[in-house]
């Protein structure tokens, strides 16, 4: 994310991964047993002074993970994390420390995150007593200087966090992050464990502290319609890489890549100008042990690339992708009948024009040769030679999506998007139109 106005990010991340083992102990780590979970796997990112950069996508695209390796929470795997030009991963442990005190965290649940047997103000004295922000004897009055800060009461200081409500436990959590008066917190999923009601109270603080402190957010949420309210810049997820990037006005009024495009048409309550309609996704983010290959997005992508051989329209095309997926995910001993979803279809024979029907592939493709191709392999299923039509579907519908994963470029709009459909080397000039004239139909 390089675009902006030019200043020295106060963090960068470069290349940035950090992959998981599923391995369990020492011993299957040590004989390589185990699957490696790229949860994180190549990200740039910056973080200007003073701004508020949101950090979306769907549940389990590591979103969490790379907060957390922002701050040292977690050891990257690769690539590297600089705050204010000094290399966080290449720092001894003192040097970590004392930055780590300028990088803050915010977690999701604050229950979880605070020590249920210390009181808020031992919480919040703690982490002065760590960083040696003040001297001891000063402790109790920036203590509460700092619950005032926040919104809270002397009287809380001596409260457990059982004995606060969801939104104290907040503000307690803010507090701590604040006590040692950082230049950069990550916020993650902030509100999303608190009742409706207090989620605005706790946004509109953390927006009062921002003017207040200079503070920059990394603002982690699956909630588009907070980072419209309260990121300068947006950055979209999918399985371990940015997709998108851009201010929040340009992502927004021109959502490129086709991720983007579904979360926001997912937004409960769109603004009364949206005139798109709603994306639903097939499917859930695949598991980041087996990220597909090419383009991450494109198993479940609405706009994915038809091969250039053939002359079709990109819903046929979606069409019987999720054919190929679906039969290269059925077991060989599940029967043929797993192809047809819906319990009724059962009752009819598995005939090609059941599992045209059931994926809702037309009875015709438009193109007659990738009729002829889909048809040989629709029969080699309904013999029951699974291995050979996963072949021959493969073969005959390979999208330029799965051969080359895209790099995030400046996409029609300028910003940045990670998306084969505006470069000329994977479509013609007429389908680009197209593509640019889709996405566009769904601008607000
Ligand atoms: N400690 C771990 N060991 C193995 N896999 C993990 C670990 N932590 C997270 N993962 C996996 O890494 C991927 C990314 O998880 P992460 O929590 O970073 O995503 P997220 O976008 O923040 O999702 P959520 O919003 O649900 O927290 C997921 O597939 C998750 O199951």
């Amino acid at each position: 994310m390089t675009e902006g106005n030019g200043h020295e990010p106060l963090l960068r991340a470069e290349g940035l991964a950090t992959h998981y083992t599923t391995a369990d102990g020492v011993l299957d780590r040590l004989l390589g047993r185990g699957e490696t979970v790229r949860a994180v796997d190549g990200v740039d990112l910056e973080i200007r002074a003073g701004e508020t950069v949101g950090l979306v996508g769907e549940s389990g695209c590591g979103k969490t993970t790379l907060g957390r390796t922002l701050v040292g929470l977690r050891e990257p795997t690769a690539g590297s994390v600089t705050y204010r030009g000094t290399e966080l991963t290449v720092c001894d442990r003192a040097e970590l420390r004392e930055l780590r005190s300028e990088i803050q965290y915010v977690f999701q649940d604050p229950l979880a995150s605070l020590n249920p047997q210390l009181t808020v103000a031992e919480s919040i004295g703690e982490a002065l007593s760590v960083h040696d922000i003040v001297p001891a004897d000063r402790r109790t009055e920036r203590v509460r200087e700092l619950l005032e800060t926040v919104d809270l009461h002397a009287h809380h200081a001596t409260r457990y966090p059982h004995e606060l409500s969801g939104g104290q436990r907040q503000r307690v959590g803010i507090a701590r992050a604040l006590a040692v008066e950082p230049d950069l917190i990550v916020c993650d999923e902030p509100v999303s464990a608190l009742d409706v009601s207090v989620q605005a109270e706790i946004l509109n603080l953390l927006s009062d502290l921002q003017d207040r402190f200079g503070l920059a957010y990394l603002l982690i949420t699956h909630d588009l319609s907070v980072v419209e309210h309260l990121a300068d810049r947006v950055a979209v997820m999918y399985l371990g890489r940015l997709v998108e990037t851009g201010t929040t006005a340009e992502v927004f009024a021109e959502p490129s890549h086709p991720y983007t495009e579904a979360l926001l048409s997912a937004i409960p309550e769109p603004d009364p100008c949206w005139d798109g309609d709603r994306i639903v996704l097939e499917g859930t983010v695949p598991s980041p042990i087996d990220i597909p290959a090419g383009c991450r997005f494109h198993p479940r992508c609405p706009n994915v690339i038809p091969p250039a051989e053939y002359d079709l329209a990109v819903d046929e095309f979606r069409a019987v992708l999720s054919l190929r997926t679906r039969l290269s995910e059925i077991d060989a001993d599940a029967g043929l009948e797993a192809l047809l979803p819906h319990a009724d279809d059962r009752a009819v024979a598995v005939d090609p024009a059941a599992i045209r029907d059931a994926h809702d592939i037309p009875r015709r493709l438009s193109d007659p040769d990738a009729d002829a191709d889909l048809e040989d392999a629709l029969e080699t299923v309904a013999a029951g030679d699974l291995s050979s039509a996963r072949k021959l579907l493969a073969s005959a519908f390979e999208t330029p999506c799965e051969t080359t994963e895209p790099a995030l470029e400046p996409g029609p709009a300028t910003h940045p998007i990670a998306c084969h459909r505006f470069d000329d080397r994977f479509v013609d000039d007429t389908d680009t139109d197209a593509a640019t004239e889709s996405v566009g139909s769904t601008d607000k």
